[in-house]
């Protein structure tokens, strides 16, 4: 094993030397102060034959963390286990692996093919007194660092090879160890709690075909990064997911979520002040996450125009989800974020920072929405969840009572075509009847539930008729008033 103490003596002995150059260099002229200068760096390269990379917990002056810091604190955690004396402990919740990282001034030695190469972590007190203009987040007054040091003969392997090398293995090392995060933005901050929702594609109440094009589709993004690349795109993809509320939007995040183990963000866009918070948000999203834009018809006035002439004609179903969602599209339009803003969250130049990244929006009014936002090549894929299907029972049917089939499945299946149910309104019969423990109970309570949904339906369908022909009637005839 190389060592470098000796070098670094006979470095510290050079350096004290050279400082004293300095201290005098300001009585030379400038020109002999030049030529010392260059002597001296030749002096120390002779001496000191290594090169130091410093990489940087945050980067740019907004202080955003850096996906290579957080990489390589992953990779190092996982060599330094068995070298660093002093190790900083957590425990990923369903993860049995314990994730440790390099305290702070720990060195972890490495070796790749048959190179030596040092880590160091470091800490520096910046002391900052003074306000900045530029808010700095999430940042303490320490700057964190790891300093990598290696022989420079071995740049090519050590700035190439081995670099992507820490970074690749760090991020599979998290991918395997990490707990998903479900993070939501207040005061232009990502805050996150554990995600721990159970959906998964088996358990969506979906029509098999359907489900498979989403997985595939998912899958295929997420194995692509060199496709991607050869083509000049950013590794991002876009999914609008439209229908009625309770139809399983929000599931089927949760469900891609858990297939590609990726993170959730929630961008609440009503609390996002403007575009210039909007695009700080988006510069924290790692990579392996879905943003998701959630009711994207209510979060913002993007729709202008359009929207409001739809209030006029909001149909008689319209109504009905305004009434079940309580209140779902009011209090909203404090935010100054535009809709222009919001397109180049989705794929100005900004979003290509970090890659493997799903966007989701979801709306129960697609027809609301202003066809920038939603056309292909911004949102690749339009999925629609409508109301239940006699598939889609059948998958909560074995969700929730545990049975494949049964005599009364025909009868269900027909009603489910005549009347429009959603998966959450027929789990929800499903849900209450479970206690009793038996299936059969169960469906014959989601039966006469299906029934008299169909008759109130045409109950208020005939009354609303009555009102409108007595209106009729009512009215005075022109010609007829005098
Ligand atoms: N397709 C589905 N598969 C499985 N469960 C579903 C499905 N649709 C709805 N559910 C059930 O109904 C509940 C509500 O569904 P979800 O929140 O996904 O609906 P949504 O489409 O997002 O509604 P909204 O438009 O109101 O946000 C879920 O908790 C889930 O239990
Ligand atoms: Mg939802």
């Amino acid at each position: 094993m190389e060592s470098r103490d000796m070098f670094g003596n006979v470095g510290s002995m050079v350096g004290s030397a050279m400082f004293m150059w300095a201290m005098f260099q300001n009585h030379f002229p400038q020109r002999l102060g030049d030529f010392i200068g260059r002597y001296y760096q030749k002096l120390v390269n002779f001496f000191y034959p290594y090169i130091e990379i410093t990489f940087d917990e945050f980067t740019g002056k907004w202080g955003v963390r850096s996906e290579a810091y957080k990489d390589i604190q992953t990779y190092l955690g996982y060599k330094s286990t068995r070298q660093a004396s002093k190790l900083k402990g957590g425990l990923v919740k369903n993860s049995r692996s314990l994730v440790l990282g390099i305290d702070d001034h720990e060195e972890v030695v490495d070796v790749f093919q048959g190179v030596q190469v040092w880590w160091i972590s470091g800490k520096q007190n910046l002391n900052r007194k003074s306000i900045s203009i530029y808010p700095v987040r999430g940042q303490s007054n320490d700057r964190r660092y790891y300093t990598l040091t290696f022989h420079k003969r071995h740049w090519d392997l050590i700035s190439g090879p081995y670099l992507n090398y820490v970074l690749r293995e760090g991020k599979a090392l998290k991918g395997r160890n990490r707990q998903k995060k479900l993070y939501t933005n207040k005061e232009g901050e990502w805050n996150w709690v554990a995600f721990e929702h159970p959906a998964t594609f088996e358990t969506l109440a979906l029509e098999p075909e359907k489900k498979e094009e989403i997985m595939e589709d998912l899958i295929a993004f997420s194995k692509n990064e060199e496709y991607y690349r050869r083509i000049g795109r950013a590794w991002k993809r876009g999914y609008l997911l439209y229908g009625p509320p309770g139809t399983g939007k929000s599931t089927l995040i949760a469900a891609m979520a858990n297939l590609l183990n990726y993170d959730v963000y929630d961008l609440e866009l009503t609390g996002v002040e403007n575009n210039t918070e909007l695009k700080m948000l988006l510069m924290e999203i790692s990579s392996k996450s879905i943003i998701v834009i959630e009711d994207i018809d209510c979060s913002l006035d993007l729709t202008g125009q359009r929207k409001k002439a739809a209030t006029y004609e909001d149909s008689e179903e319209e109504e009905d989800e305004k009434e079940k969602k309580g209140g779902k599209e009011k209090g909203t339009k404090t935010s100054k974020v535009t809709l222009s803003g919001l397109l180049n969250f989705i794929d100005g130049l900004w979003s290509a920072c970090g890659g493997e990244r799903v966007v989701v929006f979801t709306t129960n009014h697609v027809e609301k929405l202003d066809q920038a936002l939603i056309r292909k090549g911004r949102m690749d894929k339009h999925i629609e969840l409508s109301y239940c299907s006699f598939e889609a029972f059948k998958v909560l049917a074995r969700n929730y009572l545990n049975v494949e089939s049964h005599h009364l499945f025909p009868k269900i299946s027909e009603l489910l075509r005549e009347v429009d149910m959603t998966p959450a309104d027929v789990a929800e019969h499903l849900t209450t009847k479970t206690l009793m423990k038996d299936a059969g109970i169960c469906l014959e309570g989601l039966i006469s539930a299906i029934q008299r949904k169909t008759e109130a339906r045409l109950k208020k369908k005939l009354s609303a008729k009555g009102a409108k022909s007595s209106r009729k009637n009512d009215r005075p005839r022109k010609g007829l008033s005098h």
